[in-house]
């Protein structure tokens, strides 16, 4: 920690070297054919892609480019025998092109390498020892992994395995349940859709308004942010649908565990050049001050309820769908202190988990229909087709069965999560010096397979492997939620998300009802991807256009 912290204080000086380059460079043009002959930096000697880097870039690695490595980093710890080779892959050229840097390096270099991002060594592997690192939990601890990521690792030290309740949690409290949940959930859902593109309706009634065109532009983001996730929430926590005032801050503590995590630490500057100095610095912030100081209304309001429970003996007062009320049934008696903090910690987990991955995915998912036009009719005519009755208010609706047999939609989902470019998504932490095909990883290394090499292998989907086809899964028994050594969005193994199929309920709810009204497009019909090193938890950025239906599905 110190000696990282002492790199980047290094960095730090050497940032006003790499400002002045840059304000040479982008002061007069003329100099960079110059620069270009002068420093032979057309080709790469390590990857072939790293041509596409700017000639900032490499000059900013230029006085550590003949050294073994050109990252800082790599001068940290002396390798150990049988150690896997450490490929130098510059901090930019990761953070723009992942997945052609990971690929080419471990084409070149075998199928394990390490190589240092954010001043941390990470050991990389291809499709060949993916299913032993996701599988085998013994040596390739996902629980250690996520605890080293939260830099929390007092969660290993804990009685009760923290991500093990989570996860039990979720799977007998949510699972099962999915029948009543989705019938609580569908009609919250058609509300927020339906007045998103009621919005758009009145608009286009507006004489100065395009009658015509794609339609107008929302900012679905925001719905997904504001609205969308405070509605998953009623899924997990229902005690949080009650007050406006928890949904926003379950939102922010979302987000801060998010950034904790360092999916939003490839965005800037300052977290991607100082990393070490960064993520202290965050650590502190975010797990001192910010998520206490958020959460205390959540947490005073679950508090409350397990005082009643206490003094009452019984749960009349809590929603039996709510996970709260799973988790008071599955301690036995009295809660003691202990018992209640516990159960605090796990609704944060819940509140992180069920959240931030879901409301990311369900704008690729939207994004990609956007472009896909072509499937929008079909995915209508499914819809027509998969609605039932309600008997009691005899209104035509989305049941969870009627999801179930959502086929066509499932296959669009599955496709999206296979090809929307994962590079680095599961992380595990070796619990002690590992055989590894030839080589030896040490004890405490983060290891992750780059999943790009799983979900295009031509071994498994054949030639066109990495074309989208939208009906691809359509009559098999792969819905987008069944994972398997070819297909890990959700992860693999001991611990792979047990949230996975409310996941993909709620993302074809959203998709349904918004299409059961409304055509969908994207200005210049394109997205940006903000960050290709996180592509699961960082939505990518557009411009929405909605255009009403003329003859409504629903
Ligand atoms: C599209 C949305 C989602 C994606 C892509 C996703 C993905 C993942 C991944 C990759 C893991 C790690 C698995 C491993 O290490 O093998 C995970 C773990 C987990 N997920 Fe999800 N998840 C999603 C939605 C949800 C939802 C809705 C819930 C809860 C209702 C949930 C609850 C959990 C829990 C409890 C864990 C284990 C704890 C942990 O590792 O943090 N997830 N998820």
């Amino acid at each position: 920690m110190t000696r990282s912290i002492a790199i980047d204080c290094i960095f730090f000086l050497l940032s006003f070297y790499d400002l002045s380059i840059r304000l040479t460079l982008h002061a007069d043009i003329l100099i960079r054919p110059w620069f270009r002959r002068k420093w032979n930096i057309k080709d790469s000697r390590r990857t072939p892609n790293f041509n596409q880097a700017d000639i900032c870039t490499r000059l900013w690695y230029l006085p550590f480019w003949h050294s073994s490595s050109c990252t800082l980093g790599s001068y940290k710890k002396k390798p150990m025998n049988n150690h896997p080779p450490i490929v130098p892959i510059p901090a930019d050229v990761l953070f723009r092109y992942p997945r052609l840097a990971y690929e080419d390096a471990l084409k070149e270099h075998g199928s394990v390498i390490g190589v240092y991002r954010k001043n941390r060594l990470e050991f990389i592997v291809d499709d060949s020892l993916a299913i032993e690192v996701l599988t085998n939990e013994s040596c390739f601890s996902a629980e250690h992994g996520t605890a080293a990521m939260l830099n929390m690792s007092i969660l290993l030290k804990l009685p009760n395995s923290f991500i093990g309740n989570l996860d039990k949690l979720v799977t007998k409290g949510i699972n099962p349940f999915m029948d009543s949940l989705i019938k609580k959930l569908a009609p919250v859902f058609e509300k927020h859709m339906f007045n998103l593109v009621a919005g758009v309706t009145a608009l286009t009634a507006l004489p100065e308004s395009l009658s015509e065109g794609a339609g107008l532009p929302v900012d679905f983001d925001a719905v997904v942010h504001r609205q969308w996730r405070s509605l998953c929430l009623c899924s997990s926590l229902e005690i949080l649908t009650k007050v406006e005032d928890l949904q926003k801050a379950a939102i922010k503590v979302a987000s801060d565990i998010a950034t904790v995590t360092g999916i939003y630490q490839n965005i800037g500057y300052w977290s991607r050049t100082f990393p070490t100095i960064w993520r202290a610095f965050i650590w502190l912030r975010i797990m001192v001050f910010s998520i206490p100081w958020t959460f205390r209304h959540i947490a005073w309001c679950v508090w409350k309820d397990l005082r009643v429970f206490n003094q009452t003996g019984n749960t009349d007062h809590i929603d039996p769908d709510c996970l709260v009320f799973h988790m008071i049934k599955a301690t036995q008696g009295k809660l003691r202190l202990h018992d209640r903090l516990w159960i605090i910690g796990l609704t944060t987990g819940i509140v992180f988990a069920s959240i931030h991955q879901t409301s990311a995915v369900v704008i690729w998912v939207v994004y990609e229909l956007a472009l896909r036009r072509e499937c929008l009719p079909v995915i209508r005519k499914e819809l027509d087709r998969i609605l039932e009755t309600d008997i009691s208010t005899n209104k035509r609706t989305l049941t969870y069965s009627s999801l179930r047999n959502a086929e066509y939609l499932d296959s669009f989902i599955r496709e999206v999560m296979r090809l929307k470019g994962d590079t680095l998504a599961v992380i595990r932490m070796t619990t002690r010096d590992v055989k590894l095909g030839n080589y030896i990883i040490p004890k405490d290394s983060f290891i992750t397979p780059l999943a790009t090499l799983s979900h295009e292998n031509t071994n498994y989907y054949g030639e066109d492997a990495s074309k989208f086809i939208s009906d691809r899964w359509v009559g098999t028994d792969k819905t987008a939620s069944s994972i398997s050594s070819a297909y890990w969005p959700f992860g693999l193994g001991r611990f792979a998300c047990p949230g996975r199929i409310l996941a993909i309920a709620e993302i074809k709810l959203i998709v349904l009802f918004l299409l059961a009204r409304a055509d969908i497009a994207l200005e210049g019909n394109k997205y940006k991807i903000v960050d290709p090193l996180t592509i699961t938890s960082v939505p990518p950025e557009g411009c929405l256009l909605l255009k009403p239906l003329q003859s409504n599905v629903l």
